[in-house]
């Protein structure tokens, strides 16, 4: 099925809001048509209605599309007569996911057992088609509105590539731990024990080195019962230690034919070299990535588990560092949070909390001394306030702090370790009070380890839940080499590249960080024209990349190059430099 590169997409935007696109029509094979760098499959839409547009068809709007060079013949839907439809062939991109038939082109297939479980009794809606896939962008422009990506819609499948009994699945956690882990790993044992009928699956302990150091541990819905109460991994996890043959060989020789996988960046290119091994090999094994991070640093999905419970927790530090800051004189509460090269914790934590006075995060680089400088704002916020919080992530201000102390040490992985921001602060602020024989209160938090080793709250336990089970419907489907989890809402596929060929950054230019600068009244730390600049030209095209401070470097061309799409392009490159 995935190894047909071409389908026919009638794509139907009902309302902004519902992001699943059901294509109607066949799909037909194209050997010729390759798309550059990746799996992506070009698509072709008919007809596109655009039904949000509650609103005749206005001359503007005709004449922008003329503009555009658009080959538009307009007219009203005949269906909801509130939008505009037209024939142009645009071209869409589905960027589809790997499958076990496109190296053994003959399994056979099985009904779903979902057919037979009475929790699924009531309805079939549930099964997915292969024809059913969610928009990568919901929110564009009409007279621009770009590529349309797709990814496939994850769910179960009322065809399955395994019978329950040939089942023998693996879990592994790997890289840092993150609240929820243990929710993710109960819940693929459960799903696969109550949904699929499957009673062989094994845990491997101790990250990707379980999988040829250690014995594997069985794994059933009673031994996981209680673990989604307990902070970490009850499989244990590690950095470094990836080898692949050696992982791959394990594989083989266990009769392992489901992998899952849960981790960060470098777990999910860990999973994509098993992934490619296995294929090579010619094996019938499903290997599912399930992403984390608690740093939410994992492009194209709306969000990561954990990341929530992040958030809640961090409120506890920050209201202890408000509550001692302001028990004194000129007193400072700092607090260090997790986010290594994006600031996300930090700054969801500073929304949340309201009592932030200034949010540091490794997307905006500050400085200390001079006009608009940390300095400055210190002092104005210690006169009119008499205290203030300083949330700061643990990647904010490195380079600052290397210039003083120099360190390129790496953690097993080869992730660079980070220098103490948040000594170095706390140093650098009591010497400038000192130095100004001015006295300064300030008491330095560090809850980092805290706030990543708790059990995860409801709401991501929720998540979690999804997370594993969509997991499974897509491996029981006969997906290989796939990650899961959600775009605008809705669970899909994706490549497992799409996740790990940048990180997801703070954008500096959106609405969010304003909403932060404005809450805070905090220094931009950043030149005003450039700051504008880059607004104008990321508000001229609605992608979704990361524009931080170091790739501001806004010239006469960026806003051309935001207008014809390219921009998208060079943020991902300079993201992936960084
Ligand atoms: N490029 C890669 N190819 C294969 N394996 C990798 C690669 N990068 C990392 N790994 C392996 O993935 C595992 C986890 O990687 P890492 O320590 O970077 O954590 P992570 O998954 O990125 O999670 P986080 O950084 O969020 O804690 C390690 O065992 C590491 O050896
Ligand atoms: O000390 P460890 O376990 O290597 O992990 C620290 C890193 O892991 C993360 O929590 C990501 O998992 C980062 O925020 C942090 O820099
Ligand atoms: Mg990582």
């Amino acid at each position: 099925m995935s190894a047909m590169a071409m389908l026919r997409l009638d794509a139907a935007f009902a309302t902004s809001s519902e992001l699943s696109v059901p294509c109607t029509s066949e799909i037909k094979s194209s050997n010729g048509l390759t798309w550059p760098s990746s799996r992506r499959r070009l698509l072709q839409n008919q007809f596109i209605r655009p039904l949000h547009l509650n609103r005749p068809t206005s001359k503007t709007y005709l004449d922008t599309r003329k503009k555009a060079e658009w080959r538009t013949t307009v007219a009203l839907d005949d269906q909801s007569c509130s939008g505009i439809k037209f024939d142009r062939r645009g071209t869409s991109v589905l960027e589809d996911i790997p499958h076990l038939t496109d190296w053994l082109p003959d399994l056979p297939t099985y009904d779903s057992p979902l057919y037979h479980n009475p929790a699924y009794a009531t309805g079939r809606d549930f099964f997915v088609g292969p024809n059913d896939v969610v928009a990568r962008n919901v929110v564009v422009r009409l007279q621009n509105p770009g590529e349309r990506v797709f990814f496939r819609r994850a769910g179960p499948s009322a065809k399955v590539y395994f019978k329950a009994e040939e089942v023998r699945a693996c879990i592994v956690t790997c890289g840092g731990l993150c609240p929820g882990l243990n929710t993710v790993i109960r819940e693929i044992v459960c799903g696969l024990w109550n949904q699929y009928g499957v009673r062989d699956i094994v845990g491997i302990e101790d990250g990707y080195r379980g999988f040829y150091s250690r014995n594997t541990v069985p794994l059933d819905p009673k031994i996981v019962n209680d673990v989604h109460k307990r902070g970490g991994t009850v499989l244990g996890t590690s950095r470094g230690g990836h080898d692949t043959t050696k992982i791959v060989d394990s594989i083989e020789d266990r009769g392992i034919n489901q992998v899952y996988v849960i981790g960060g960046d470098g777990t999910q290119k860990g999973a994509a070299a098993i992934y490619r091994e296995v294929r090579r090999r010619g094996l019938k094994v499903s290997v599912t990535g399930i992403p984390k991070t608690i740093d939410n640093d994992i492009a194209v999905i709306d969000r990561s588990f954990g990341f929530d419970t992040a958030v809640e927790e961090a409120q506890r530090a920050i209201n202890a560092a408000h509550t001692e800051a302001e028990s004194c004189e000129n007193g400072i509460g700092l607090v260090k949070l997790m986010g290594r090269y994006s600031g996300y914790i930090a700054m969801f934590a500073t929304l949340a909390s309201r009592d932030v006075d200034i949010c540091l995060i490794p997307e905006v680089p500050f400085y200390l001394e001079g006009e608009g400088g940390l300095y400055e704002f210190v002092e104005k916020r210690l006169r009119e306030n008499g205290h203030m919080v300083i949330v700061v992530a643990e990647g904010a201000g490195q380079e600052l702090v290397k210039s003083a102390e120099r360190s390129k040490e790496r953690d097993a992985s080869g992730n660079e370790l980070l220098l103490d921001i948040g000594m170095w602060l706390s140093r650098k602020l009591k010497d400038h009070y000192k130095a100004k024989k001015k006295e300064l209160n300030l008491k330095y938090i560090d809850p980092t380890y805290m706030i990543r080793a708790i059990p995860s709250n409801a709401a991501d336990n929720v998540y979690c839940t999804l997370l594993a089970q969509f997991g499974i419907h897509g491996a029981m489907a006969g997906y290989s080499g796939f990650t899961v989890g959600p775009v605008n809402g809705r669970h899909c596929y994706i490549p497992i590249s799409r996740v790990t060929e940048v990180q997801n950054r703070v954008n500096i230019t959106d609405r969010m960080w304003a909403r932060l600068l404005s809450s805070t009244n905090q220094p931009p730390f950043i030149d005003a024209e450039k700051r504008i600049a880059a607004e104008l030209a990321v508000g001229s095209h609605p992608v979704d990349g990361s524009l931080t401070a170091a790739t501001i470097m806004i010239d006469k061309t960026t806003k051309r190059e935001a207008e014809d799409g390219s921009l998208h392009e060079k943020q991902e490159a300079v993201a992936k430099t960084e």
